[in-house]
């Protein structure tokens, strides 16, 4: 079963001479193949980060990420494969507005097979195949002679999204891929990318802000809380994790569908960690929304972290 396994990871960033930023440390985790998995966190806590260290955009501080493509393959360090190699195993999609321009939608999103093309990019009958499967599967064929310039930021990402998928990689990372949709698009994106990772057997792991969407949607949440990264595996049955999805989607209706109606369905958190006191005061005493959220988002973490431990 192919996986990414992080080993004691550190991320941050590197200045120089002097000493690096640690963002997030000591994590461990498994990503699985046939899953989506959720990351899901409070602004600025480090899931940017952790993506990009993942996708070898910049370098961990400390410890190891291991590319387990099948039982006959020895584990292989994502730090130690070439731009070339990664890209037949990772596409990336990432918050950053791309460059790119005076090119059309379809020619965007072909440039995510060159991984596979000749120096001059010469498509071949399955990489058209599989752009067009990649624009229709986003719902995006019928801007596919439109120039980027001229699409809105909700079509871009849509966009994006395709060329990853073109690119065909068992693994897949993208950083908050709902951002700019409508909620029917949202539902529509995350539906996609979990039937994805279900029937092509590929690594899905995304940050999102849309913690109702991860937790209905999600095979696994990753829950990054005050410099670390918590994990909950609803599917491992030999541990206490067995009822944990159930668990957070109590919580999460209890806190957050029941007493806020449809007002939550695009939310996002910012603020402070809280203790976990401070947290169930907030959620006790406030309505505000985003106060709430980054309460249940704490109260999330320190749950897991409860039963990670045991
Ligand atoms: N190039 C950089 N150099 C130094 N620190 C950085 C750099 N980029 C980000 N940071 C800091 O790293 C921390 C984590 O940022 P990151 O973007 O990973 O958070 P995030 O969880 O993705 O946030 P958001 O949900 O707001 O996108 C923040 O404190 C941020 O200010």
């Amino acid at each position: 079963m192919p996986s990414i396994t992080l080993n004691n990871l550190s991320v941050g960033y590197l200045r120089g001479r002097r000493s690096p930023i640690s963002v997030l440390t000591h994590i461990n985790a498994t990503l699985q193949s046939g899953r989506l998995t959720c990351l899901v966190g409070a602004n600025g806590i480090g899931k940017s980060t952790l993506l990009r260290t993942l996708a070898a955009f910049q370098p961990p501080l400390a410890g190891q990420m291991f590319y387990h493509q099948d039982d006959n393959h020895a584990p292989t360090s994502l730090t130690s494969l070439s731009q070339t190699q990664l890209a037949r195993v990772i596409s990336v999609v990432l918050t950053t507005k791309t460059s790119v321009e005076n090119l059309t939608v379809q020619q965007v999103v072909a440039l995510g097979r060159s991984p596979y093309t000749n120096i001059w990019g010469t498509l071949r009958a399955d990489d058209h195949r599989k752009v067009q499967w990649a624009m229709h599967a986003v719902g995006i064929t019928a801007l596919q002679n439109r120039m980027v310039q001229t699409l809105s930021d909700g079509e871009r990402q849509k966009m994006m999204i395709a060329k990853a998928l073109a690119q065909d990689t068992p693994v897949m990372l993208l950083d908050e891929p709902t951002a700019f949709l409508d909620y029917k698009s949202k539902v529509e994106m995350m539906t996609l990318l979990s039937a994805l990772a279900h029937e092509t057997n590929k690594m899905v792991l995304l940050s999102t802000h849309d913690l109702e969407q991860a937790v209905h949607t999600a095979d696994a949440l990753w829950v990054v809380t005050k410099g670390q990264v918590q994990h909950a595996n609803p599917q491992d049955t030999t541990t206490n994790h067995t009822n944990l999805l159930a668990h957070l989607q109590v919580l999460e209706k209890r806190y957050l569908t029941n007493q806020l109606g449809q007002q939550h369905m695009a939310f996002c958190t910012e603020g402070q960690d809280e203790s976990p006191e401070q947290a169930q005061l907030t959620l006790a005493s406030t309505t505000d929304y985003r106060q709430r959220t980054q309460a249940l988002l704490q109260l999330l973490g320190e749950e897991l972290a409860a039963v990670n431990s045991l």
